[in-house]
């Protein structure tokens, strides 16, 4: 019988990215508190990448203290413009704010992936998107608000990169599902490594 897998998100994204790839899964939202597991972690000078697989973690092992016999995927993705962290904007008017804000400069993706099984994480990882976005006029920049509309909320970016996003870049380095918030390659590559699927 195939192991039990279950996505540890509300990210309709990561879901569609799971979907797309065949996979058969359930999802449960991860009840964790992301903001006060992040500030402890940066108080400890933790660097985004670690934030993220820690945050990762932190997803994955929640869920699998519920559901013990199941292979339990977390992930997470946390944004740095140089020192800043952007989260997810709470209104189309700070969305603004953040292209503005990383407009003319690139930012990184840092997208933390772990497995949990029995309450414990056996399998993590990370894989980093640099996103070069281009000087964005301010007609534009209202142009691809009213284009991509209150989808972008869901986003870190407010931008969906395989939507009217990719407008807004030049230069992107890194792979497409990193991006969109599940690095799947090195996902899948984990769960034929643990005989979570098959190889
Ligand atoms: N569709 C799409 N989603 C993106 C893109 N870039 C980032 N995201 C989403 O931005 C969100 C990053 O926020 P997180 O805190 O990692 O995840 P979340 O949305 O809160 O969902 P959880 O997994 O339940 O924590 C994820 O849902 C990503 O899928 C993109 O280009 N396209």
């Amino acid at each position: 019988m195939a192991a039990k897998l279950i996505l540890a998100s509300k990210s309709a994204s990561r879901r569609a990215l799971m979907a797309g790839a065949g996979l058969a899964f359930e999802t449960v939202a991860a009840d964790i508190d992301e903001r006060a597991t992040e500030a402890r972690l940066s108080a400890c000078n933790a660097r985004p990448p670690e934030v993220a697989v820690e945050l990762a973690k932190a997803k994955a092992q929640a869920v699998s203290e519920q559901y013990p016999d199941a292979y339990v995927i977390g992930s997470d993705q946390v944004l740095s413009l140089g020192t800043e962290l952007f989260h997810k904007p709470l209104s189309m008017g700070e969305a603004g704010d953040h292209i503005r804000a990383m407009a003319g400069k690139t930012h990184h993706l840092n997208c933390g992936v772990a497995i949990a099984f029995r309450g414990e994480v056996i399998w993590s990882a990370i894989s980093i998107a640099a996103m070069t976005m281009r000087t964005i006029s301010p007609s534009f920049l209202q142009t691809y608000l009213d284009m991509a509309g209150p989808d972008i909320l869901q986003s870190v970016g407010a931008y969906q990169f395989e939507g009217p996003g990719v407008q807004l870049f030049e230069k992107i380095e890194g792979d497409y599902f990193t991006i969109l918030g599940l690095p799947m390659l090195t996902l899948l590559a984990g769960l034929r490594e643990l005989g979570v699927i098959d190889a």
